[in-house]
């Protein structure tokens, strides 16, 4: 089978995916959450003309020539507003919030007067308008200050709290199961044999889903033994997982029965093997409508095609906009040689000059092995398909990848 282009890849992954259903959620519950639906304001904010300060209501006119002493006719804490009007030559003790009075025009904050019991002295004169917050300064009734495919975190719940939604409606999160194959692994934890190594893709995928808003199922370790790989796609069915993630097993190895498992469990393959570096051997199809990803056992391979092709699959079932992969273009720290067919995706440390330019520099070392590397990497340079080397100062193609 031919490769395909990882942009063939994601436009047959990414085709007629529909946003999962919504669900209602309180608000104390929604962060990291997708809005399902675009959210307006229910009220107008301030609802009122307020205070911006602590000090006195005065009409501007009144203060023009300084000092000018008025006389205290009442109070206005926020919560509880002067109900009465303020005639010529009169003022009332306000504080921060509170609405203005009617009659007033402006705010003498109380470092410029002097109070003598019912008498107020004006040291300074103030603007019409000043320190004062016109009624929607922040947004009105019907404004839509939140769209459907929004992620809230602290600002938008926030917004969406002083909007006067106490619950909003969500994106469900898609249930995405993880399955980790191979008879040489052991979870973290365990006890490995000679020629054993710890699984580590697994708890690098869930994270990566719960951070794209997904909530992830581990299906634990399957030996490379078909019972047991299709008893765990039967489990992931049974939880009604959007998507089966399935880890290693993917290539041409004898060993590598997953595909063959996915087919008899009912898969329709959408595509297998992609001319991509690393992450050549992914595979993509559905049983019914549970999507299966496939990604390749190398560490470094899942977790890149988990950024960029689960990522996407995920933002698409939640309703959000798609992501360019190589909006960004950063210059090498030092000449790049040139590619074959594959698009490569090279991880690189981004380093900051002093004035604040950005140079981006690829890690001399790039097997598919060394998860110490992408840890330490900032981005991921973009090299497309038969690429021709590059000098130093050059500007590439660098796609950032997600942090925490
Ligand atoms: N003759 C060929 N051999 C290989 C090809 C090829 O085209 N022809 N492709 C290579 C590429 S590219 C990759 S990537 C790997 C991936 O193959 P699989 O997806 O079948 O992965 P495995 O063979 O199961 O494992 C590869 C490697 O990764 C380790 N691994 C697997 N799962 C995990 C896990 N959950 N956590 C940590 N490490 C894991 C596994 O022990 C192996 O070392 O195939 C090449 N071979
Ligand atoms: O995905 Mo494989 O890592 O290209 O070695």
């Amino acid at each position: 089978m031919a490769l395909i282009s990882v942009d063939e890849a994601l436009s047959r992954l990414l085709g007629g995916v529909e946003p999962v259903g919504s669900e209602t959620v309180p608000l104390a519950r929604a962060n990291g959450r997708i809005l399902a639906a675009d959210l307006a304001a229910t009220r107008t904010q301030p609802p009122f003309a307020a205070s911006a300060m602590d000090g006195y209501a005065v009409r501007a006119a009144d203060i023009t020539k300084v000092p000018a002493t008025l006389k205290l006719i009442g109070e206005a804490p926020a919560g509880r507003a002067f109900t009465d009007a303020i005639g010529a030559g009169e003022t009332v003790r306000i504080f921060t919030g509170a609405p203005l009075p009617e009659g007033s025009d402006t705010i003498l904050i109380q470092e410029n007067a002097t109070r003598d019991g019912e008498r107020v002295t004006a040291l300074e004169s103030a603007p019409s308008g000043k320190f004062v917050r016109p009624a929607g300064l922040d947004f009105k009734a019907g404004e839509v200050l939140l769209t459907a495919g929004t992620r809230l975190d602290y600002r938008r719940l926030a917004l969406a709290a002083a909007m006067n939604h106490p619950v909003l409606e969500l994106r469900r999160r898609p249930k995405v199961a993880i399955l980790a194959t191979g008879d040489e692994l052991v979870e973290p934890g365990e006890q490995p044999g000679p020629d054993q190594i710890i699984a580590s893709n697994h708890a690098g995928i869930a994270a990566l889903v719960e951070d794209c808003g997904g909530e992830p199922l581990q299906l634990g370790i399957a030996a490379d033994r078909r019972e047991h790989i299709a008893e765990k796609i039967a489990e992931a069915r049974a939880a009604g997982a959007d998507i089966l993630v399935t880890l290693g097993g993917a290539s041409v190895g004898d060993h590598d029965l997953v595909q063959d498992v996915l087919a008899a469990s009912g898969m329709e393959l959408g595509f297998w093997r992609i001319a991509m570096r690393p992450g050549k051997p992914l595979m993509a199809g559905r049983i019914e409508d549970m999507r299966v990803l496939g990604l390749p056992g190398n560490p470094v391979s899942s977790l890149v095609c988990g950024v960029l092709f689960l990522r996407p699959l995920i933002d698409a079932l939640l309703g959000r906009p798609p992501r360019r992969r190589d909006a960004e273009l950063l210059p090498l720290t030092a000449d790049i040689g040139g590619n074959d067919q594959r698009e490569d995706y090279l991880r690189a440390q981004i380093q900051r000059d002093d004035d604040g330019t950005e140079r981006v520099a690829p890690f001399e070392r790039q097997d598919s092995s060394m998860l110490a590397t992408l840890t330490r990497a900032d981005a991921l340079v973009v090299r497309p398909p038969h690429a021709a080397p590059l000098p130093a100062g050059t500007p590439v193609p660098v796609l950032r990848l997600p942090q925490g």
